[in-house]
């Protein structure tokens, strides 16, 4: 489904996708550097007009699979479909993808119009619709007026651009986007971020984009692919991802997160000390040591003690909200609780009070005792 420039420019109509249409099926790819596995048996689907991140630690596979579904790297084994078509063996120049690197990678010595229309030349495309073109896509990255100037001219931020109209020029069927942000100072980093979220959404081009930063991938995809040594820890929306992290590392990876050393018991409940909590449901061993994962936004505090009490040992203002840290009353261990700002007056924070602390069951989950390591 290739959509023009021209249409979108002219009717400015987001592009409609059946969200359900896969783009890209990987099937058991895995990828070995020797008697090292990079990417070990890694199956997804990728559909039509998704925009899919993925996020992971340095070293965990992400542009290794990357370099793959590009063909820029050979899987030792496994299948890539893209549109209905087996692309496992297909060099680079014969599959329909455009990409954008973390260092700009243009052509110094080639003004932005000729960066631009280099893809469009080498399929040998009529003159006068490379201009129209190059000049369509300079518009949508908000660069007209710079086709003259050379990418030395450019501040980090316009040269991504450029390297985005560039992957774009073709009209690729997939955008591949690998770590395109990192390079960037923080403030023209937050600013092309929603740029590219935003085109992407207007051209409905399927995007994957490799990050290691978990706030570009919540805030950008629209499905999160967390990987860790090579496999897959969990495939969803970010709000998935963040409220369900299906493993230990999922859930330390993303946002802030206390860990509790506890022991599972039946009727989804956890001994935390000798205080018995509430959790969500788990399939752990009654007796087994496990931790409890809360997130400190959900964890409430109160000046009537409870069940479960701990005592302020530091206090942290950070704008909207309090980060106070607890020691448990009842067991040797810390715990951090984020207190609205509004919510803290009434609490009278001051360090040494000891407040009652209550963990909701619905946030509280329980992972296998020492499977957060990353
Ligand atoms: N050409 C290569 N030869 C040997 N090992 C490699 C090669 N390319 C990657 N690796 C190894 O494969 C693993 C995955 O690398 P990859 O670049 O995919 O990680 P990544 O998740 O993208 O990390 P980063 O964010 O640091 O780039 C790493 O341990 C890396 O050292």
């Amino acid at each position: 489904m290739h959509t023009t420039m021209t249409s979108l420019l002219a009717a400015d109509t987001p592009t409609v996708m059946t969200p359900t249409t896969s783009h890209l099926t990987i099937e058991a790819v895995t990828k070995r550097f020797g008697s090292f596995t990079a990417l070990d048996g890694i199956s997804l689907t990728i559909n039509e007009g998704e925009f899919v991140c993925f996020l992971g630690p340095s070293g965990c596979g992400k542009t290794t699979l990357l370099r793959t579904i590009a063909g820029l790297a050979q899987q030792t084994a496994g299948t890539l479909i893209q549109r209905g078509e087996d692309i496992s063996s297909l060099p680079p120049q014969a599959r329909d993808f455009g990409i954008v690197f973390q260092s700009y990678a243009l052509f110094p010595n080639l003004t932005v119009f000729n960066n631009v229309a280099y893809g469009l030349r080498n399929r040998r495309v009529e003159r006068s619709h490379i201009h129209a073109r190059v000049n369509e896509l300079l518009a949508l990255v908000n660069l007209t007026g710079s086709e003259k100037k050379y990418p030395a001219a450019l501040s980090g931020g316009q040269q991504q651009r450029v390297a985005l109209a560039r992957a774009l020029a073709t009209e690729p069927g997939l955008l591949l986007l690998d770590e395109p942000l990192s390079a960037l100072d923080a403030r023209v980093r937050g600013h092309l971020r929603s740029q590219i979220k935003a085109l992407q959404a207007r051209l409905g081009v399927t995007t994957i984009m490799v990050t290691h930063d978990q706030e570009e991938a919540l805030t950008m995809a629209d499905r999160i692919v967390v990987m860790n040594h090579g496999v897959i820890e969990q495939v969803g929306t970010p709000a998935e991802i963040y409220h369900q992290p299906a493993s230990a590392f999922v859930a330390s990876f993303i946002g802030s997160m206390n860990f509790l050393e506890v022991t599972a018991q039946g009727d989804n409940q956890a001994l935390l000390g000798t205080t018995s909590c509430a959790c969500l449901s788990h399939t752990l061993k009654v007796g087994q040591a496990a931790q409890l994962a809360i997130r400190p936004e959900t964890v409430a505090l109160s000046r009537q003690a409870g069940a479960l009490n701990g005592e302020v040992i530091g206090i942290e203002f950070l704008g909207p909200f309090q980060r106070v840290t607890l020691r448990l009353t009842d067991a040797d261990q810390t715990l951090i609780a984020d207190v609205p700002s509004r919510d803290s007056t009434d609490l009278c924070l001051y360090q040494g009070q000891v407040l009652g602390i209550h963990l909701p069951a619905e946030a509280a989950r329980l992972y296998p005792a020492g499977s957060s390591q990353q």
